[in-house]
């Protein structure tokens, strides 16, 4: 059977973290296992790795650890981990790592064994202090911006590949242009991810949402993508596409083709037929989650129960890939559109978003309508032009940015 081209995220320490970032509902998923260690094992480790290099018989493989917060795991498991893809790959299969990090536990060793072994490190920053305090806090409640900072310096020194990941959110969300240019210009990153904060909950749950899914009496919420209520902390819908379309325009302006910003280089691919990121794609489905204990689920979102399709130790996942569970969860994306969406002049580009959050009712009274979109509807309207001006200079073989001399 040929192999699915798909991705894999997984949890080396579950759910744990040293940070309690108060949007974070990936921390309720502790819940999920009974009380004990999250630490990955070494026979876990090994079934992850051989299962991932079975699923790819020809191609890339490349492994991705997430969390919670995945340094918690140390470093000798990460050398244990670039040390047995090593030693179980087959001949021409290419294995590349992958980290996503807060960045507050980097240090010279860390960054040293990251460089040597190629890593790709996706580190969470929320902007510039003012913002990314806010929500971005440690147990005691206190901002992490200067350590994370720290870590970025680290990564730095030791050239280690570097992605900024930052959530839009609250807090941020109507400085689009302050934080873009805060990571220009002073961080000095190029390349960017922006995630809208839509913390999804039943209304009945909110007032425990609100405190950080604890209750005052220590009651704790298991985060599930269920009810149409949101946070405070979560991103307004016209403020999400405010934000896009404020980075769109000084990007456009200035820095085509030297900071790369994943919605538009996503946006452009999208006008060739190609899809690099799942929640702008028409389907989704090959983007797998698995817990520190191996069960696999249909993906980070969704750990929760009903979407659990094995564990690393029993399946393989070309089977879970297309196995209908997962097939369905796939296609339900395209299937479940509304009719808002199917006649929607910007589909081409936005495939009515992610289904955590199509929790709205569209124009005509249809449940199922994304959260966001207004936002998206905003911004792609916003960036059409462009995008189809740079997709001519790409087709006439010049340079996208070449668009930044057009004014
Ligand atoms: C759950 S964290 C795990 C890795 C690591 N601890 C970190 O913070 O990068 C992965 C990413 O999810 C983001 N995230 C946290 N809570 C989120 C939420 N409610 N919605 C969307 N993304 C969220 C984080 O900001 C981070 O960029
Ligand atoms: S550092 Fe990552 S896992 Fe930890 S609370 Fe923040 S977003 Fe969640
Ligand atoms: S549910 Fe959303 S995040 Fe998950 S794979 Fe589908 S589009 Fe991507
Ligand atoms: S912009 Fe709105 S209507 Fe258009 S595809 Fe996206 S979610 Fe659907």
């Amino acid at each position: 059977m040929r192999s699915l081209p798909f991705s894999v995220v997984s949890k080396p320490a579950g759910a744990a973290c040293n940070l309690d970032c108060s949007y974070c509902f990936f921390l309720s998923k502790e819940l999920l296992h009974d009380a004990g260690s999250q630490q990955m094992s070494p026979a876990t480790l090994r079934a992850f790795v051989a299962n991932q290099l079975d699923s790819h018989p020809d191609g890339e493989v490349t492994l991705t650890w997430q969390g919670g917060e995945p340094t918690l795991r140390g470093l000798p498991f990460y050398r244990e981990a670039v040390r047995l893809a090593e030693e179980l790959r087959r001949p021409g299969q290419r294995v590349t790592h992958a980290l996503q990090t807060n960045g507050t536990l980097l240090d010279d060793d860390w960054c040293e064994f990251l460089a040597a072994e190629g890593f790709l490190v996706g580190l969470s920053v929320d902007g510039p202090a003012e913002f990314h305090d806010v929500h971005r806090v440690n147990k005691a409640g206190r901002g992490t911006h200067a350590q994370v900072v720290r870590g970025w310096e680290y990564l730095q020194r030791h050239g280690v590949e570097t992605n900024v990941l930052c959530t839009v959110n609250s807090a941020n969300g109507d400085h689009g242009l302050r934080v873009y240019r805060w990571f220009r210009d002073e961080l000095g990153a190029r390349f960017l991810q922006f995630i809208p904060i839509v913390e999804r909950v039943p209304a009945e749950d909110l007032a425990l949402a609100e405190q950080g899914w604890t209750g005052p009496d220590g009651a704790r919420l298991l985060y599930r993508q269920a009810g149409n209520a949101v946070t405070s902390r979560s991103v307004g819908p016209a403020q999400w596409g405010r934000f896009l379309c404020e980075v769109f325009d000084e990007w456009r302006a200035r820095d085509v083709g030297t900071v790369f910003v994943q919605h538009f280089d996503t946006m452009l691919a999208a006008r060739f037929g190609q899809y690099s990121l799942c929640v702008h794609a028409p389907e989704c489905g090959t983007a797998l989650a698995v817990e520190h204990n191996g069960d696999i689920y249909s993906c980070d979102h969704y750990v929760e129960p009903g979407h659990q399709l094995g564990n690393v130790h029993t399946d393989a996942f070309s089977d879970v890939l297309t196995g209908p569970q997962q097939r369905a969860f796939g296609s339900a994306k395209r299937t479940a559109l509304t009719a808002q969406c199917r006649r929607c002049p910007v589909r081409w580009a936005c495939h009515g978003g992610c289904p955590k959050d199509r929790f709205g009712t569209s124009v005509d009274g249809e449940d199922g309508q994304n959260h966001l979109c207004e936002g998206y509807f905003q911004f792609f309207t916003h960036s059409s032009p462009t995008v189809e001006r740079m997709a001519q200079l790409l087709n006439s073989g010049r340079t996208a940015a070449e668009v930044m001399r057009e004014g």
